[in-house]
């Protein structure tokens, strides 16, 4: 069995000889890189190796139970087993092998340049493991500008020339953690802020970089897209966002931050500029000893279907919104210009968002008109 640190040498891939810039550069195909990769990785990582469209595993066949056999289902004699398994100093041996591996991982896997409407930035993947290996996601970086301090295995020299020379563009980087919205996202949704919220972070560090967004796989606060599907069909019945997630016996947030740590350490960067409007995001960072040194609200208006979302966030979840997201003021005036919403393109909707006005404008209309009949 191959070790593990043969195994990222795969993963890591831009300094070994037989990385995926081998791919690129044509000496290794990209079949049979993943097949290399795949037979180098540990036995209990086998089980990350995507199918292939015939169902098989590229990196051979799935590590089979160790006891029964697979064909007749005979019991394995025990002196065969104890064979195999080695004796208790070996065993011993093996198991401090596997624990050795960290808790959580993230690994650098390869950077590009990306063009976008907003302008270019630089998209680096990584693949993180909060569970020893057994399963990961894909965190991105979205970045702009060079914010880079001294990384791992770099010459303390790094450190004393940055210094020397004023280079201070590793310290206070603004910082976006970004956690997946599908429904907004890619779909276009307009009952949440985050799409809008990921536009204006890819607006800010377009224009003052360097800056970093962190793209997180966390769809619906970490409880996934099947569940978040669930809690919005619970909020059509009137549950707010919390009490949905609780309603289905799930937590309101169950997002972890280890890849963020993570990564920022990649990269040297020593201290960070929150953007955000979670406090608890800024506290659960710290805690895993990330420096956040200011936090740069990331607030953007309301709308129509978006309004209930952000006061709970507001009221239930903490969220410093300061009551700035609202549409309209205390006293019925819109403060803002408004996200045109059509209603003959979003077509009727049901219970969802009932009693409902056709548009913004009108329910504005319809407040003032309630506010100039109340007496009081
Ligand atoms: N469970 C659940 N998740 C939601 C809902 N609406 C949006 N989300 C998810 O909420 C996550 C974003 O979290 P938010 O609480 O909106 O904002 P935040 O990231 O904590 O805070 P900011 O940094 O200020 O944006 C994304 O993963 C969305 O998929 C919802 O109604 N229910």
């Amino acid at each position: 069995m191959a070790s593990s640190d043969a195994a990222e040498r795969w993963i890591l891939g831009p300094d070994s000889p037989d990385s995926i810039d081998s791919v690129a550069s044509g000496r290794i195909g990209p079949r049979a890189f993943h097949e290399k990769k795949a037979r180098a990785l540990p036995r209990q990582q086998l089980m990350l190796s995507l199918p292939n469209l015939d169902g098989s595993l590229s990196g051979g066949d799935p590590p089979r139970p160790a006891i029964v056999k697979q064909a007749d289902r005979e019991v394995e004699p025990i002196q065969q087993q104890a064979a195999r398994l080695g004796n208790g100093k070996q065993q011993q041996e093996r198991l401090q092998s596997v624990s050795s591996i960290p808790y959580d991982r993230t690994e650098f896997v390869a950077e590009t340049l990306l063009p976008t409407k907003t302008g270019r930035y630089r998209l680096r993947g990584y693949r993180h493991s909060a569970d020893g290996g057994r399963t990961y996601t894909e965190p991105t970086c979205i970045m702009t500008g060079s914010p880079e301090g001294l990384r791992a295995g770099e010459p303390p020299l790094t450190a004393v020339i940055q210094k020397f020379s004023g280079d201070m563009r590793h310290l206070n980087v603004a910082v976006r953690v970004h956690d997946a919205c599908f429904t907004s996202e890619v779909l276009g949704s307009l009952k949440c802020d985050c799409a809008e919220q990921l536009q204006l972070a890819m607006d800010y560090i377009q224009a003052s970089e360097p800056g970093i967004i962190i793209y997180l796989q966390q769809e619906g606060r970490g409880i996934g897209l099947a569940n978040k599907i669930a809690a919005y069909s619970l909020q059509e019945r009137g549950l707010d966002t919390v009490d949905a997630n609780r309603a289905l016996g799930l937590p309101d947030d169950c997002r972890e931050y280890t890849s963020v740590r993570n990564i920022l350490k990649d990269l040297g960067i020593r201290s960070i500029q929150l953007m955000t409007n979670n406090p608890r995001k800024i506290s659960v960072l710290r805690e895993m000893g990330v420096i956040v040194t200011d936090r740069i609200p990331c607030i953007v208006k309301a709308q129509q279907f978006s309004q209930g979302y952000l006061a709970t966030k507001q009221e239930r979840m903490m969220h410093e919104l300061d009551g700035s997201y609202c549409f309209w003021n205390h006293d019925g005036e819109p403060t803002g210009p408004l996200m045109s919403i059509d209603s003959e393109t979003i077509g009727p909707f049901s219970s969802m968002d009932a009693p409902v006005a056709t548009d913004a404008a009108s329910i504005i209309a319809e407040k003032i008109e309630q506010s100039s009949q109340d007496p009081s």
